[in-house]
């Protein structure tokens, strides 16, 4: 038989951590709350017949958030056959608020006490034994990360699947609360009988949705109930449940833990948020760690190790692959077209973007350590205090730093977001940041147009373009399209970890394998399309000024003419980044790579394409590269922006919005640019 076992818990409890240790899957793990935002099912590595499932973290059964209520819904609604609830060990008062309400759906749990390591670092003693009594339920204490415990974290868990073991029923209401859920029970008569005890207590605690599933009938029956419950409870049910609640919670950590330091103790963490999170160094600490990220990425050596790797990489795939597969090609005798296309168009297309993939990589590990040691959620925090004043939540900010990695996760991200105009507003802005595929757009035009100059300046400057873009456009949509009130930001700051190299390696390797993935696939196919539409029309092979799509990019090109790029190749370049941003680059290497030879393009330095000077200057390059920034994201961002949204209007509105705010700044880019340069 087959069985289900659910991981609920709180925000990083630690949850996708267990979830990736006992399933072997590689699910994004970060460090700060609302890191998974949608249910993920695995297999037990141990026991096939086991499904496990993942969900995103909740603070209670009475869900505020989208993604909060995926969680809730599975756990009440689809019933897994048990329940194993991560506890953060090291704020055991604030979970077990969530665990006294999965103890109330009577579905089969086990406790699963995380972080058991850096309780032991403080030096706290928790009663196992004590505490599992209290609650009426195993409790087993385990270290996700290193996957202490887990076996039997799994014999327990299994156990009580099979067993079907409900947990015992608490005994932590007054009597009037008490006698209250009994009525309302008893009048829930048609509900089964294991839902009864939650859905007369989520009654009580006047939620909308069990109230609202209720017959007319029953409804006004149970309102009674709850009206006279209200006169002996202060007025508020819900607010006397919550207080018992936590009564009962602070009489159980009094008497199952033992903290070595009771009262206030400073830890690291809080010392070095003095000084990140201060008032007044800590924007300029972010400008400056985000630079040092870049420089490590792109900078001179000796910290420039991505432009080191690149240069390995390059100096391979331009001289011993391209020699070795162009003299093999001569001497099977290749026709010239065939040795055209692998030569021109392939290779020179893949080169392109397979140049930039030790820079990517090294980004991303370099995002990856920033993510997992908890220092983004403290940008974000940081992010909320100045603008909240200009009506935007901090919250935005998870998505936005999230989308320097790839667009689609981070308008997932936006899920967490509370209501749907901060939600809808988030993910029209989101796009604007610059996601990994765009890198290799800068890159190229960094070594083609600007060699002698400060390259990692020119690249981080558009990165922080695309992040002013999306703050300001934020802004206006806040005070024009998106009026009213910003949602409270409400997220609990993350202890700073140190992440383990596994996790970062996890990440990174994600990431590129997605682009090793793309570059195989799509951006393959796209180059060999690009390379046929530019060499032939409908006479044959043709040169490429004559080509289908020459004709083609002429057609449209007229609308970026006023941006300073309005010739038939750029034009092109743009079109095919819609189908994935690396593609400009690909594309750009088939129709400037071809004309020269392939020793001095290397000579030149690592990904530079020289017939690109003749079309672009230094600031028209600028603007190119500003507008493929902020325009339209690829199409499967586009995707992910219908799923989210859930309206197609709503996603041709924001891909209009970002179309205009690309042209226009663009416009601004060049027309600026050249007064002053
Ligand atoms: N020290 C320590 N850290 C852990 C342990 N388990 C998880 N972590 C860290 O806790 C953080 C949160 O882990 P996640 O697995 O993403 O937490 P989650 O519960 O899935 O979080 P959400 O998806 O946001 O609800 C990460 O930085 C993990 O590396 C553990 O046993 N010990
Ligand atoms: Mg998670």
């Amino acid at each position: 038989m087959n069985y289900s076992i659910a991981l609920a818990g709180n925000p990083n409890s630690g949850k996708t951590t267990l979830f990736n240790e006992l399933t072997g899957s590689k699910q994004h793990v970060g460090n700060w709350p609302g890191v998974t935002v949608d249910k993920k099912e695995g297999t037990y590595r141990k026991n096939k017949e086991i499904t496990i499932l993942d969900l995103p973290g909740t603070y209670s059964l009475s869900p505020y958030s989208a993604e909060e209520i995926v969680a809730r819904d599975y756990i009440v609604k689809e019933k897994p056959h048990a329940v194993i609830n991560i506890v953060d060990a090291t704020s055991i008062e604030r979970n077990l608020y969530l665990t006294l309400q999965i103890l109330e759906t009577q579905i089969p749990t086990v406790i699963a006490l995380n972080m058991m390591d850096e309780v032991e670092a403080r030096g706290d003693i928790i009663d196992i034994n004590k505490l599992s009594k209290l609650l009426g339920v195993k409790v087993v204490p385990i270290v996700a990360r290193s996957g202490r415990g887990l076996k039997e974290l799994m014999e327990v868990a299994v156990d009580v699947a099979k067993a079907a073991k409900k947990p015992e029923v608490l005994d932590l209401f007054d009597d009037n609360i008490s006698s209250a859920v009994s009525k309302i029970e008893e009048l829930l008569d048609d509900a089964k009988a294991e839902e009864r005890l939650w859905k007369a207590i989520k009654i009580l605690e006047g939620d909308e949705i069990v109230t609202n599933s209720l017959s007319e009938p029953v409804k006004v029956s149970a309102e009674k109930v709850v009206k006279e419950a209200e006169k002996h409870a202060d007025g508020d049910t819900e607010a006397k449940i919550a207080d018992l609640r936590y009564q009962f919670i602070s009489k159980t950590v009094k008497v199952a833990v033992k903290k070595k330091n009771t009262g206030h103790v400073e830890t690291t963490s809080d010392k070095l948020d003095k000084i990140l999170t201060n008032r007044i160094l800590a924007i300029p600490l972010f400008a400056g760690i985000m630079y040092l990220i870049f420089a490590i990425t792109f900078g001179e050596s000796p910290i420039g190790v991505g432009v080191w790797l690149q240069t390995i990489v390059t100096d391979f795939w331009d001289g011993p692959l391209t020699t070795a597969i162009e003299e093999f090609l001569v001497n099977a005798g290749a026709a010239d077209w065939a040795l055209s296309l692998v030569i021109d168009g392939i290779l020179a297309g893949l080169g392109g973007i397979i140049s930039f993939l030790p820079q990517i990589l090294v980004l991303f590990l370099l995002l990856s350590f920033m993510e997992d040691s908890g220092y983004m959620a403290r940008v974000a925090f940081v992010m909320d205090r100045i603008f909240r004043r200009f009506g935007l939540s901090g919250k935005s900010f998870i998505p936005l730093l999230m989308g320097f990695g790839c667009s689609v996760p981070a308008l997932m991200a936006s899920r967490t977001l509370e209501n749907e105009k901060d939600r809808r507003l988030t993910m029209m802005i989101t796009p604007f940041m610059s996601c990994g595929a765009k890198l290799p757009i800068y890159l190229m035009f960094a070594a083609t147009l600007f060699p002698n100059d400060n390259q990692t300046l020119v690249v981080y400057s558009i990165y922080f373009l695309g992040l002013a873009v999306a703050i300001l456009s934020g802004i206006i949509l806040s005070k024009t399209l998106f009026k009213g009130d910003i949602s409270n930001f409400i997220m609990e700051l993350p202890q700073y970890r140190i992440p383990t190299l596994r996790s970062v390696l996890i990440h990174a390797w994600d990431k590129l394998k997605g682009f090793a993935i793309k570059a195989g696939t799509v951006i393959f196919a796209s180059t060999v399309l690009i390379w046929l539409l530019s060499n032939f029309n409908f006479s044959g092979m043709v040169d490429m000024e004559d080509s289908f799509l020459a004709s083609i990019g002429n057609t449209f090109a007229f609308i970026f003419a006023p941006l300073g790029f309005g010739n038939w190749r750029a034009t092109v370049g743009t079109f095919t980044g819609f189908i994935a941003k690396e593609n400009i680059v690909s594309t750009f290497g088939v129709l400037f790579g071809a004309s020269e030879d392939v020793a001095t393009a290397a000579a030149e330095g690592a990904g530079a394409l020289p017939g690109v000077t003749e079309i672009f200057t230094k600031v028209s390059a600028y603007s190119y590269m500003a507008f493929n920034l902020l325009c339209m994201p690829c199409f499967a961002a586009v995707g992910a922006i219908r799923r989210e949204m859930g309206s197609l209007k709503w996603t041709l509105r924001t891909v209009g919005f970002q179309m205009l705010t690309a042209w226009v700044v663009a416009f601004l880019v060049y027309n600026i640019g050249n007064l002053i340069f």
